[in-house]
């Protein structure tokens, strides 16, 4: 189910059209593809991140994983953050990928809102757990002995 970007709580919105503002900054000149996040800190400090595309493919960045990346190299604590928006050029709103939901699960808490979009302005929201059920995580790496 999609809804209308009005609905959305003030800070929530503006957090999607940060995400919308970045996304014009994407490097797509293998998919033309672009697609915008913002990254909300405890502080109240928003990190923008776009795509980053290369000749060879795979080093391509999501928008998620830049910002993501962006907000450690900051300073931030992981899983300080309080909330993250995506934008893309989709029909129904954006989903992360699978490798920027195993990061967000690495560096955000289970249960922070991931806000996804898109241009027309649907948006739907979901958590991090939500994302990436049965997350292999640091908790995986603990094990009595
Ligand atoms: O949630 C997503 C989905 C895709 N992409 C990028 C990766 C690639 O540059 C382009 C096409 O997949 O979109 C993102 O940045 N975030
Ligand atoms: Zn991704």
């Amino acid at each position: 189910m999609t809804n209308q970007i009005n609905e959305l709580s003030a800070e929530w919105k503006q957090l999607l059209e940060q995400a919308f503002e970045a996304r014009k900054r994407a490097y797509v000149p293998y998919s033309n593809f672009q697609v915008g996040a913002a990254l909300l800190d405890s502080e109240g400090g928003v990190h923008l991140g776009c795509n980053v595309e290369n000749a060879a493919y795979s080093p391509t960045n999501c928008a998620e994983r830049t910002a993501l990346h962006r907000a450690i190299a900051d300073g931030h604590q992981a899983r300080s953050f309080e909330a993250i928006a995506v934008v893309g050029d989709t029909e129904a709103p954006i989903t992360p990928c699978g490798v920027c939901r195993q990061v967000l699960v690495e560096l955000c808490p289970p249960d922070m809102p991931v806000i996804m979009g898109n241009v027309n302005g649907d948006w739907r929201v979901s958590t991090v757990a939500e994302l990436l059920p049965g997350a292999f995580s640091s908790d995986s790496l603990t094990k009595e002995v």
